[in-house]
């Protein structure tokens, strides 16, 4: 296994610990998403919490001065309740708009720091890890939101921790006993709802494989791709089976949890309600001696109910919120891991422009400890200027090959070098820009025609012509150049905006060829670079494109540096040199006359193919006659 795949795996699924440190790391991060909106916060929270006990006090005052027949003291209470009563009623709303001004903030910060450290990412591997993706998807959950409980979990808990003081200062006067009793009866509920948030978060995260596997199945009900083999084959129903499955497993680990929790909840509610109830007993025993007024029962009272309410709101704060920090705990681990590809790369080091050419000496790769070797021992030089061509059966590891070269992933032993310098030794940002690159698997975006070639180089959107010469080297400009918006043509099903949608025209739907095209006038806008790389630039294209394509590419690379992979062997006879793959090892490499003559593998391949051709030739000959 990589190194960078064993931090991905350890230590298992268990869950990100540390919440106090994960709390302070919120506060700090809600300081800078908002400094102001804090302080304006904390100073809401303090009065807020205020408020309960001034309410209490301001009862018994009320009640001893009627009772005691002191009309000034009962106006003076009045007046007091009203304003408290006048406050309970503001703040909640100006306390609504900061936390959500605070929330938004805090989510802008939050999806930044995500996004930065996920693109971040120089290599592939981790994208192809399930134990990642599981964790990257947990650490998103923590945006959009879900850190309320804690933002305002902290705010919470400090005016729960306000009043509870103050409440807790009047009970003690009243009956220190009791105050005594109501703090030990909270201590029971603080420990189960802690260990019901941990092992509701415990589960969610052992069911995220099911989740990922329910959001699997459910895509593949609903996508466009899919849409033609689901129907002819008639895999809806096994697929909304295996939907609804995985949908069951996990309904059935939440079901045991709510029961679980059912349970507990309703024994701390059984406490909570004797504890209310003994205090009340002797609140009711102590005013019939004599030993508490009327005004003081109505405030122990009060300072009882406020208190538990208090404790209890203080409780389900931080159970809250220690759920949202065990998420947050994700989104800190994900922004904080190392780049996958290790050593980590220099990012100041510079490539300098290519003189020599690429060299691999002796590379081996597997993608894992656990997958077999993909490449054996490859020994192969890319010269300066040369166009070398790749070819090799199914699997034989030419697209492994060239995602080396673009380091996604480093050689499991063995070196390359790029002018003598390991690739290790440079930053993967500076040595793609040397690279015009065509994956076999390109990518078709949801984009304008000229905004998908310009792709390949961002900066190059503005510049029309540049986009169009690119086009007319892939083919691809007489396509686009009769669509209905020519380049600013959208390439998609789905349209972006309100108006689009009204107008038949707005999306257009390419056929497979015609994206091939683009997607290689993509990867030659990157002119002028050090390197040039066509993973099967023709596979979707018909016959005469495909001549037309490689007599262009011929020229075009002629004096290039570039590597090609492709099938047809009759595009790759003109390279330089040839090399031929076979189960990750090179078996034979020459010119194509080279290795005509010595009669191996490429030989027999190229005269298969060509065989294959002409025998189809005859019949149709023979029909047209
Ligand atoms: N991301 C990956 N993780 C694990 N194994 C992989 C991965 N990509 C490719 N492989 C394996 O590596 C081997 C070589 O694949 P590769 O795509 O390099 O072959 P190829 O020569 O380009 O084949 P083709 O001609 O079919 O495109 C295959 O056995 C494949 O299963």
């Amino acid at each position: 296994m990589s190194p960078a795949s064993a931090a991905d795996d350890a230590p298992g699924d268990d869950l990100p610990r540390r919440p106090l440190h994960h709390a302070a790391a919120v506060a700090l991060l809600s300081w800078r998403a908002g400094p102001g909106l804090v302080v304006c916060q904390l100073a809401v929270t303090i009065v807020t919490g205020l408020l309960p006990t001034g309410t209490v006090w301001g009862t018994k005052l009320l009640v001893d001065g009627l009772t005691a027949g002191d009309p000034d003291q009962a106006l003076r209470a009045a007046g007091g309740l009203a304003l408290l009563g006048l406050a309970s009623g503001v703040l909640p709303h100006l306390t609504a708009y900061l936390r959500a001004e605070l929330d938004r903030r805090l989510d802008r910060l939050l999806q930044d720091e995500l996004y930065t450290a996920v693109t971040g990412f120089q290599g592939l591997s981790r994208f192809e890890n399930p134990v990642f993706l599981d964790r990257l998807r947990m650490a998103a959950e923590a945006t959009g939101g879900a850190l309320t409980p804690v933002t305002s979990g902290l705010f919470d808990a400090g005016r729960n921790v306000i009043t509870l003081v103050g409440l807790l200062f009047s009970l003690t006067l009243l009956s220190p006993a009791m105050a005594g009793l109501v703090t030990v009866a909270a201590v029971p509920v603080l420990i189960a709802r802690m260990a019901m948030v941990r092992r509701r978060v415990g589960v969610l995260a052992g069911l995220s494989a099911t989740a990922r596997r329910q959001i699997l199945y459910s895509s593949l009900i609903t996508d466009v791709r899919a849409a033609k083999e689901v129907r002819l084959f008639g895999l809806g129903g096994f697929l909304k089976g295996r939907v609804l499955g995985e949908l069951a497993r996990s309904q059935a680990g939440e079901r045991r949890l709510d029961r679980r929790e059912a349970v507990i909840q309703s024994l701390l509610a059984l406490l909570s309600t004797a504890v209310a109830g003994a205090g009340l007993l002797w609140a009711v025993f102590s005013a019939l001696s004599g030993g508490l007024s009327l005004g003081d029962v109505t405030a122990f009272v009060a300072a009882v109910a406020g208190t538990q309410t208090a404790l209890t709101g203080l409780v389900e704060t931080v159970a809250g919120a220690h759920q949202a920090l065990l998420l947050f705990g994700y989104h800190a681990e994900v922004t904080s891991m190392p780049d996958d590809l290790l050593p980590p790369p220099r990012e100041s080091a510079e490539l300098p422009a290519m003189r020599h050419g690429i060299e691999l000496r002796d590379v081996w790769f597997r993608y894992d400890d656990s997958h077999p070797w993909v490449l054996r021992g490859v020994d192969l030089t890319i010269p300066y200027g040369a166009s070398v061509a790749l070819v090799g059966l199914n699997g034989a590891g030419k697209s492994t090959l060239i995602k080396l070269l673009c380091r996604f992933y480093d050689p499991t032993r063995g070196a390359i070098y790029w002018d003598g310098a390991d690739l290790r030794d440079v930053p993967p940002g500076e040595l793609r820009r040397r690279m015009g690159v065509l994956f076999q698997d390109y990518m078709c975006y949801d984009l304008t025609a000229a905004e998908n070639i310009a792709m390949g180089e961002i900066d190059a959107l503005p510049d029309r012509a540049r986009i169009e010469a690119a086009a007319r080297l892939a083919g691809a400009h007489d396509i686009v150049r009769t669509l209905p918006r020519g380049y600013d043509t959208l390439l998609s099903r789905i349209f972006f905006g309100l108006e689009d949608e009204n107008d038949p025209q707005a999306g257009v739907v390419l056929s497979g060829g015609q994206w091939q095209r683009l997607a290689l006038a993509r990867a030659l806008l990157r002119e002028g670079r050090d390197l040039l790389i066509l993973d099967e630039p023709s596979a979707g294209l018909d016959a005469q494109a495909e001549h037309e394509i490689h007599s262009r590419l011929v020229e075009h690379r002629a004096g290039r540096t570039s590597l090609l992979v492709s099938h047809r062997l009759g595009a790759v006879r003109a390279a330089d040199v040839i090399v031929v793959l076979r189960d990750g090892e090179i078996v034979e490499q020459g010119t194509h006359d080279d290795l005509m003559a010595v009669g191996g593998e490429y030989a027999e391949l190229f005269e298969l193919q060509a065989k294959d051709y002409l025998a189809e030739a005859e019949p149709a000959r023979t029909l047209l006659r």
